[in-house]
This record gives structure tokens, C-alpha cells and sequence, in this order.
């Protein structure tokens, strides 16, 4: 029975670091162009359904995290200016350990940014920190159900599983289309997104908790 369960983990990481791999190489081959095109219609189609989310869920000033990009991730500046320009709560992860919860802290732009491990840029630790409604995850792949691979650290699961224990929090993966796969591989700790937008348009996820 060990001897299984090491040989199923070991292939199942293998897998994810397989499809990891394929799919940032694909995100890395967008032209500067398509990325700045991708940016606009992410911070349009965010702010709406930023707007929308609040209204039907009636929630008063909602707390939203945005990540801060980096590589070849979609840049999400534009739509933090959006929500901010409109007095939303915009908040920036913070990562302490793989495998365990991010913290969210306030931002505003123009505030400072600090260095964090694997190039990140966060709020520096004395900011405010926010438990959001709604967050904006980065991704490597992801599928129509709303499964997603990240970069490997389980940490956007830790975190949704620790919010979604207290209270409904609406998760949002933002990626190019050609980030899409049949079907990422899943694993019992992986939490579904609830939509993800892409520069074509935004998917409700079939596997979606909270929709
Ligand atoms: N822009 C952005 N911010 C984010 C994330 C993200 O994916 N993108 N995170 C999403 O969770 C959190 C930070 N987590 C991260 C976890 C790992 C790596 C990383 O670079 N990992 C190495 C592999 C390390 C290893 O295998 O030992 C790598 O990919 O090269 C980066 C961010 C919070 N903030
Ligand atoms: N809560 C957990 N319990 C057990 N193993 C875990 C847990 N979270 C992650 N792992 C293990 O860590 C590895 C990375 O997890 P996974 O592939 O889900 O991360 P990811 O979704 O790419 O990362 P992130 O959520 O940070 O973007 C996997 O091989 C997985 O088995």
C-alpha cells in the first residue's frame, strides 16, 4: 500500500511539472503586443465582474486581491488602477511558506513595493491585512472545470481552503487562452477556481464552488 501511494505521488508530480513546464513555454511566446492587448480587455472584463459579483452578492466595499505580476504572467496593473480609480479595496498577496496561506495586504498605487522571494513584489509588513471576497490567481494551466497548476506551491489552494473554511470568497483565475488545457491533472487538496478570464472572454467554471 505505501509502495502505491509513493509510486502514484511521484507520477502525479511528475505529470503537473510535465504540464507546468509546456504551458509557461506557451505563455512565454506572447508578443508584447498581445500582452498589452490581454491586459486591457483583463481589466475591463475584471472590473465588471468585479461589479457584478458585489451586487449580486450584495457585499459593501468588497476586499479584492490582485496579484502583482511577474515573468510572463498577465499583467494585471491595469485592472488594479480600475478597482482602485473606483475606491475598491485592492490588496496584494504576500507568500510566507509553500504550502500554507498567503496574507493579503492593502495597496494602493504608488505605494511601495517590497522584494519578496522568487522576484515577487508585496506590501511591506506593516500594511493592513484584508481576508478578500474576491481574488484574482495567477495560473500556469487551467480547464474548463476550473482546475489549475500554479507554480507548484500549493498555495493558492492553502489559501482558498482556508478562506472558503469561513466565509464564500469567489476565486478568479486570469490567464491567456492559450494557458488552457483539456484537463489538469487534480489532486484532493486542489481548489477550483470560480471563473477564469482570458483575453477572449470569461468562463464559468463547471466545477465552481460558489457560483
Ligand atoms: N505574481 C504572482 N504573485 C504570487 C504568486 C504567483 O504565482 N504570481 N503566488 C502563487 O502561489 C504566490 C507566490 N508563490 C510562488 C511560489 C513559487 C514560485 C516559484 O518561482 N517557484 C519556483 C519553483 C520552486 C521549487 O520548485 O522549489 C519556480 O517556479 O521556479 C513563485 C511564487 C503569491 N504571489
Ligand atoms: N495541502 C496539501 N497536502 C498535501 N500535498 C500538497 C498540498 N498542497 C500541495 N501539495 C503537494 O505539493 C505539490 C504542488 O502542489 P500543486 O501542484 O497543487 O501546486 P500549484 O497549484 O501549482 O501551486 P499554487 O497553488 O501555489 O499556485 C503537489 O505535488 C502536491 O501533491
Amino acid at each position: 500500500m505505501a509502495r502505491a501511494s509513493f509510486s502514484y505521488s511521484l507520477r502525479m508530480s511528475d505529470l503537473k511539472a510535465e504540464l507546468r513546464r509546456r504551458f509557461l513555454a506557451r505563455r512565454d511566446l506572447v508578443t508584447p503586443q498581445e500582452a498589452h492587448e490581454a491586459a486591457a480587455a483583463i481589466a475591463a472584463q475584471g472590473f465588471a465582474l468585479v461589479e457584478r459579483i458585489a451586487r449580486d452578492a450584495q457585499i459593501e466595499g468588497p476586499v479584492v486581491s490582485v496579484y502583482w505580476p511577474i515573468r510572463s504572467e498577465l499583467n494585471t496593473r491595469p485592472l488594479i488602477e480600475a478597482l482602485a480609480a473606483k475606491d475598491y479595496r485592492v490588496t496584494l498577496p504576500v507568500m510566507h511558506k509553500v504550502r500554507h496561506p498567503l496574507v493579503f495586504r492593502a495597496f494602493t498605487p504608488g505605494d511601495d513595493l517590497v522584494k519578496g522571494p522568487f522576484g515577487l513584489s508585496e506590501p511591506a509588513e506593516d500594511m493592513p491585512a484584508y481576508d478578500p471576497d474576491i481574488i484574482f490567481s495567477p495560473l500556469a494551466a487551467f480547464d474548463r472545470r476550473g482546475f489549475r497548476l500554479g507554480y507548484g506551491g500549493g498555495i493558492y489552494d492553502a489559501t482558498l481552503a482556508e478562506i472558503r473554511a469561513g466565509k464564500r470568497v469567489v476565486a478568479i483565475g486570469v490567464a491567456y487562452s492559450c494557458q488552457e488545457a483539456d484537463h489538469v491533472p487534480i489532486e484532493p487538496h486542489d481548489q477550483p477556481l470560480d471563473f477564469v478570464m482570458t483575453e477572449r472572454g470569461t468562463i464559468t467554471a463547471s466545477a465552481a464552488t460558489a457560483a
